[in-house]
């Protein structure tokens, strides 16, 4: 059975002045996966995700979402393109000025014929969904904690219902029960949404807890794919460091432990 391919990135060149950062890189996301991007500090893992959602201009290559190729969407159609997918970056990038349920209605005013009580309610299922309790609707993000700003973040890339989700480095900074019950709540939304999930990260376990699949960046471009079985076959000096390594060693107890 051939798969469907949500996001294709072909022969992407991502330059700033004379440093390359990726040179010729071929990515696909698959519908209904957990991709999990993993690669040393630098080599250019945030500024992929950046390349696809339109915040970083290629210099050469293609890059299709649904088909499409969104380097040359501009506009309206780019804009409704944008609507199909939500990001979570990696400190939620939220508003200071405004509430968690204000910071997600920002993407839902662009919804139209919604009215004011309409939006709010949309806005708080959406919290809910990510796993916040109501009390932290009226909350300003300088009054959550690390795990909560990141759950709003959350909140608000799901709130115009995207195809797909991007994730940057979502346990980063958690405690290990609040990373664990992060990754637990990534898979459950992708089962209950049907979401295609673009996920960077350092965090070994959530490879283990959540990923169909990791893409290892290196050398300017994705050096190999595949399941984690895959990966710990892989022979590259990197690749064979990080799924070997004390930690990888850990993370692989860990998770036989959880089971
Ligand atoms: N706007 C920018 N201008 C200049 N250089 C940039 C810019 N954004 C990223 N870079 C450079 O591109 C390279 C890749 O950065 P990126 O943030 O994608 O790395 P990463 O793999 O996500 O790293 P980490 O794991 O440490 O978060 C780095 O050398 C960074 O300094």
């Amino acid at each position: 059975m051939t798969r469907e391919a949500v996001i294709e990135v072909r022969g992407l060149r991502s330059q700033f002045g004379d440093h390359v950062v990726h040179d010729d890189l071929d990515l696909d996301l698959y519908r209904g996966e957990i991709l999990g991007v993993v690669g040393g500090s630098g080599t250019g893992k945030s500024v992929l995700l950046r390349s696809i959602v339109g915040l970083n201009k290629p210099r050469a290559g293609e890059i299709r979402v649904f088909g499409k190729d969104v380097t040359r969407l501009t506009g309206a159609t780019r804009e409704a393109f944008e609507r199909r997918w939500g990001v979570m970056f990696q400190d939620g990038a939220l508003f200071s000025s405004l509430s968690v349920r204000e910071n997600v209605e920002v993407p839902l005013r662009a919804v139209p014929g919604l009215s004011d009580t309409d939006r709010r309610g949309l806005a708080e299922l959406k919290v809910a969904m990510a796993g916040l309790p109501v009390s932290a609707n009226d909350k300003f993000p300088s009054e959550l904690s690390g795990g909560m700003r990141k759950r709003a973040g959350l909140a608000r890339s799901l709130a115009l219902d995207p195809e797909i989700l991007f994730l940057d480095e979502p346990t980063a900074g958690l405690d290990p029960i609040g990373a664990a019950a992060f990754d637990r709540l990534i898979v459950e939304l992708r089962d209950a949404l049907n979401l295609s999930v673009f996920l960077v990260t350092h965090d070994l376990d959530t490879l283990h807890a959540c990923c169909d699949r990791v893409a290892v960046l290196a050398e300017q471009r994705v050096l190999t794919t595949g399941t984690m079985e895959e990966m710990m076959q892989v022979d590259h000096p990197w690749v064979h460091e990080y799924f070997h390594g004390p930690r990888a060693r850990a993370a692989i107890s860990g998770t036989a432990e959880s089971r």
